[in-house]
């Protein structure tokens, strides 16, 4: 695990942990044994400490967060490094987080390849940096630096690091042969001077500023979210503290937020993320043995919203787009809209004018689907109509060269509809992105029951090249996202016409710790878009919906939605929705009094008393449901894993992640707890078949003892 040899008067402690050299217990007692060894040898001179493999260190080994603690521990193999009096040298590349750091930050100087990044992503694991983190960043950088490193965890590249101090020098070409340099030139200087536990906290004068300004943004942009507010905390007593009581404080807060429900969810969700990208289909082809269709050219078709978001996506990583719309006035204008978000991103110094012309030139629009013949993949962003894009696909399977990948961007139809339409349908896949399609990082890949592995594996591939989390589910009606989301949106509308208003809702999910509420999502994507869903649903059953629909498909039905949509207030994008906006596109939510009289006269209309609805009411009706859904996703296939589910929700419906997700939430409350709050709502509200207990929820729930989440699977079959 750790590697001892010399060279000349230079011991080498090379971490050899593959993949990424994480500290687990082995690793800890290599370094440990190690230095001492290293300090007895007489003909030792200097220590570097170096990564074998694609990393210097990727910190302690999460997989041993929730087992009891052996072997040393990091800050006493730290102490060692430190009070070693031959110069100790880390020699970093890769990354060099967490724990990582804390060990570089012991030894008494620091060299990098100007690629390394370095970095305290403690705080997205609910934690902070445990091993003296919090007390010696500061000492070596700014105060106000080290707060907005640890509370952030954002990773500090190389050339910003040493700009900051962290690091003594950059170097070029071998870095073990660099490294060498270094300790030859350092050999025989006195370490006293460059142990951290010595030195002052740099900027501690500015301590009380620097502090409220940095707790204010903490507080701003992550409620309800301990971890960063403690981790600020952790950082002051540096500057406030000597320095040994500095880490005695230290561990109390680390020790609070270790054992906290928040560090469960993110130790959680660090996994499942992983997990997600380990995709098998049933044919038992899978991420590790399938390759992708190499993909050197694309289309979109579609210049609409959701196609401009698309190629924006495929033009920023370099793919050639060819982008297809049916008429010139609507190509026009959605490359113009294109361009206005290149010019956006290079206002606010995310790209360069040069990669927005590069990216631009590598657009072709055109109103010929007939261009569209050698391009290797192509997603179809047209609107949700099954006939049209069953016709699109229908001209595809005509125009395109055999071994093309054809995607469809629905986010409701089944795959296996769109690619009857085609004599391929081995090579038809869904490939679903969430609106602003270039912002949002979910991608639902979905495979219908003829899509081919390789297939799945192209747009699996293609999600991480364009830097999206991709999850794989199988085809079914609105697929996990939309189908657990429309529950939502159905218990939400039954709610306001029963009393509640859309800012009580929103403020409820807020306050649970929703980046925005659900009326606000709703918004956000576009009344119609639920509106065009519903109505095509219907219009394929033969059904019309009207204002006075009540029952639709044997299910209480609310025209609440239906009645905003046809007073034209589609959203954010009109100015008016569920709320009203500054302008057409604005983004500030303001309670509109013609909505209220509107639900209120709805609800008198329904000849509904309105009531007060509890808070815990509110949280109940609008979790729960997507909830019981999501135990039926999973009792179907159509999610292969709990995980996934949760994954989704992160990335679609920005679910707080120290939350873990919906079903890691279910698991928190208890699966009796929540089986039993559902058949309560389905007594009360029996024509809602989203109130009906899933089966494999209520095998769950009746378990002698709770079942973790890792093994839920195994009672999708089961026949209790
Ligand atoms: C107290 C607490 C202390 C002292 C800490 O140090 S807490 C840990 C702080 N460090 C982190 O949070 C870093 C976590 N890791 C990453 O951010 C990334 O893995 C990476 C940037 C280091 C590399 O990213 P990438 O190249 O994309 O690779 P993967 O993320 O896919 O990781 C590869 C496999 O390694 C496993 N992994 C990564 N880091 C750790 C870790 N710290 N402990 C245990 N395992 C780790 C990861 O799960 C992947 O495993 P598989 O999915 O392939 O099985």
């Amino acid at each position: 695990m750790v590697d001892y040899r010399t060279q000349g008067q230079i011991a080498i402690l090379e971490v050899n942990n593959p993949p990424v050299n994480a500290l687990s217990i082995h690793v800890r007692k290599g370094l440990d044994d190690g230095i001492s060894r290293a300090v007895r040898d007489p003909s030792v001179k200097a220590v570097i400490v170096i990564g074998k493999g694609r990393t210097f260190s990727s910190g302690a080994d999460i997989k041993e967060f929730n087992k009891p603690q052996e072997g040393p521990r990091l800050t006493m193999v730290g102490k060692k490094l430190e009070e070693s009096d031959k110069p100790v040298v880390a020699a970093i590349h890769g990354t060099c987080l967490g724990g990582g750091l804390e060990i570089a930050l012991f030894c008494h100087y620091r060299i990098a390849v100007k690629s390394a990044r370095v970095g305290f992503p403690e705080v997205l694991l609910g934690i902070l940096p445990g091993a003296a983190g919090t007390q010696r960043l500061p000492r070596v950088t700014d105060v106000a630096v080290a707060m907005e490193m640890i509370s952030t965890g954002k990773h500090v590249p190389a050339p910003k690091a040493l700009e900051y101090g962290i690091l003594d020098k950059i170097v070029q070409g071998d870095l073990l042969e660099e490294a060498v340099k270094f300790a030859k030139s350092v050999m025989g200087k006195p370490v006293q001077p460059c142990r951290l536990s010595d030195q002052p906290v740099k900027g501690a004068d500015r301590l009380v500023q620097v502090f409220d300004a940095a707790m204010r943004q903490v507080k701003q942009r992550q409620r309800g979210f301990m971890a960063p507010v403690v981790c600020l905390k952790a950082v002051r007593s540096a500057a406030e503290l000597p320095y040994n009581e500095g880490l005695l404080r230290e561990n109390t807060l680390f020790t609070e937020l270790m054992s906290s429900s928040q560090c469960a969810a993110l130790r959680y969700a660090f996994f499942a993320e992983r997990a997600a990208q380990r995709w098998q289909l049933p044919s038992g082809a899978s991420a590790a043995n399938t390759k992708p269709v190499p993909v050197k050219s694309t289309g979109v078709i579609g210049a609409g919203t959701m196609g401009q978001g698309i190629a924006i996506c495929l033009l920023r990583v370099d793919y050639p787009v060819i982008l297809v719309e049916q008429n010139q006035k609507l190509l026009d204008k959605g490359v113009e809209m294109i361009q206005l978000a290149f010019k956006d991103a290079v206002r606010r110094k995310l790209m360069t004018e040069d990669a927005m012309r590069h990216c631009m030139s590598n657009i072709s629009p055109t109103v010929d689907m007939q261009q569209l013949a050698n391009v290797d993949l192509v997603i179809e962003a047209v609107y949700e109509n099954v006939a049209l894009k069953q016709d699109i696909f229908r001209k595809l399977d005509v125009i395109c060269k055999p071994s093309a990948v054809l995607c469809t961007n629905t986010s409701t139809i089944s795959i296996d509809i769109i690619a009857s339409a085609t004599k391929r349908p081995g090579s038809v896949v869904g490939t679903h992105f969430f609106a602003p399609a270039h912002i949002m990082r979910l991608l639902e890949n979905v495979y219908s029951k003829d899509t081919s592995a390789q297939a799945v594996a192209t747009v699996m591939d293609l999600g991480k090249k364009i830097g999206k989390v991709s999850v794989l589910v199988k085809t079914c009606h609105g697929f996990v996202a939309n189908r657990m989301f429309h529950h939502q949106g159905q218990e939400a509308a039954l709610m306001l016409e029963e009393g509640a208003l859309p800012e009580h809702i929103d403020k409820v999910m807020e306050d649970f710790g929703m980046s925005i509420g659900p009326m606000k999502v709703s918004d956000l994507s576009g009344v119609d878009i639920g509106w065009r869903i519903r109505h095509e649903v219907a219009k394929m059953e033969g059904v019309e919906l009207t204002s006075q629909t009540r029952f639709f498909r044997g299910e209480r039905y609310c025209t609440l939605p239906d009645k905003l949509y046809e007073l034209g207030r589609l959203g954010r994008k009109t100015g008016k929705g569920w709320y009203r906006y500054e302008k057409p596109g604005g983004r500030v939510a303001m309670v509109d009094d013609e909505v209220t009289n509107l639900i209120k006269k709805h609800s008198a209309e329904m000849g509904i008393e309105r009531r007060g609805i509890s808070t815990q009411e509110i949280q109940e009706r609008i979790l729960y449901p997507a909830i019981n859904e999501g135990f039926r996703i999973l009792e179907e296939g159509v999610a292969a894993k709990p995980e996934d589910i949760d994954v989704i929700w992160w990335y679609g419906f920005s679910f707080p992640r120290y939350m873990g997700g919906p079903m890691f939430h279910a698991s928190q409350v208890g699966l009796s707890k929540v089986y039993e709050r559902i058949c309560y709502y389905h007594q009360n509200f029996p024509y809602s078949s989203h109130w009906v207990p899933s089966d494999l929820l209520r095998k769950l729930a009746s378990a002698p003892s709770p079942v973790p989440i890792s093994q839920w699977m195994s009672y999708s079959q089961s026949k209790l």
